[in-house]
């Protein structure tokens, strides 16, 4: 669980990675790791997952299975550089409309130009703007995804409100995230990669591992495959259910808005 503590101050204390910091302290320390990362991200994440990221976002969006009738409204929170929504339109058979949603700016603009570059930017909308308070009414979508983000949220619970909120009723909910590796020798491995070779590459490609030891650390303190499922259960989701990917070392988790 998203464990919480309280400050010295009286204010409440959250995980940064291994780090407690005051929860309100969280959301600048991710916007700076992200502004950091923001124009090597997309090689990065092939050189730390060996580019198992593609075929677990392409699991996930399998999955969602996107209708191919004009008009599909997706919202792709914590959406980055687009990696999902771009599989969500061309799964759709360039029919659906996707918003790409993210806090940081530098992020969403490297979203921006690569959507340019493959000729996706009719189906696309890219919002500026934070997963726990999402600018849009009631109701206004088919489907909610968000792929490794919302383990960067400080209140993992606001931003799950939000999601069945936005949701309309029959709605689709589709959460990837890293998650519990259940074979012992395969979690030592990952371990070992994780904290020896991932800020290695960092500070090789990027100049900087400070930003990928956040990164790994915060891997770690994310709830495991059945806490996570019941913080869905809770925000108000219906038939949750998850897919491991390699062993659990990804997990995507399903709910649905009835
Ligand atoms: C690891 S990246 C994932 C990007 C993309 N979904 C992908 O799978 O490649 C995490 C993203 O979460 C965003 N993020 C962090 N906190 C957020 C918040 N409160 N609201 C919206 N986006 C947030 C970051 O800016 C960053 O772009």
């Amino acid at each position: 669980m998203t464990a919480q503590r309280t400050t010295a101050a009286g204010g409440m204390e959250t995980a940064f990675g291994f780090r407690k910091v005051g929860e309100g302290e969280k959301q600048g320390l991710v916007n700076d790791v992200f502004s950091r990362v923001a124009e090597r991200y997309d090689l990065m994440n092939d050189l730390m997952s060996g580019g198992l990221h593609r075929l677990w976002k392409d699991a996930m969006v399998a999955w969602l299975a996107p209708s191919r009738r004009p008009g599909f409204k997706a919202l792709d929170v914590a959406g980055g550089t687009g990696d999902i929504a771009f599989r969500i339109v061309e799964a759709s058979g360039y029919q659906a409309q996707v918003t790409v949603l993210d806090i940081n700016g530098s992020m969403l603009a490297v979203g921006r130009e690569r959507a340019i570059r493959r000729g996706l930017e009719g189906n696309l909308t890219f919002v500026e703007a934070n997963a726990e308070d999402l600018p849009f009414p009631d109701s206004s979508f088919d489907a909610y995804t968000i792929a490794f983000g919302i383990r960067n949220v400080p209140h993992i619970d606001t931003a799950l409100s939000e999601a069945f909120r936005v949701l309309r009723p029959g709605g689709r909910f589709l959460c990837l995230e890293f998650s519990d590796v259940d074979m012992p020798i395969l979690d030592r491995i990952y371990e070992a990669w994780s904290f020896q070779v991932i800020p290695r590459i960092g500070k090789m490609v990027a100049g900087d591992d400070e930003p990928y030891r956040y990164l790994v650390e915060s891997i770690r303190k994310f709830p495991n495959q059945e806490n996570f499922a019941a913080m869905i259960r809770r925000a108000g989701f219906a038939r949750v259910t998850w897919r491991d990917y390699s062993g659990g070392i990804a997990a995507a988790h399903s709910g649905w808005k009835i």
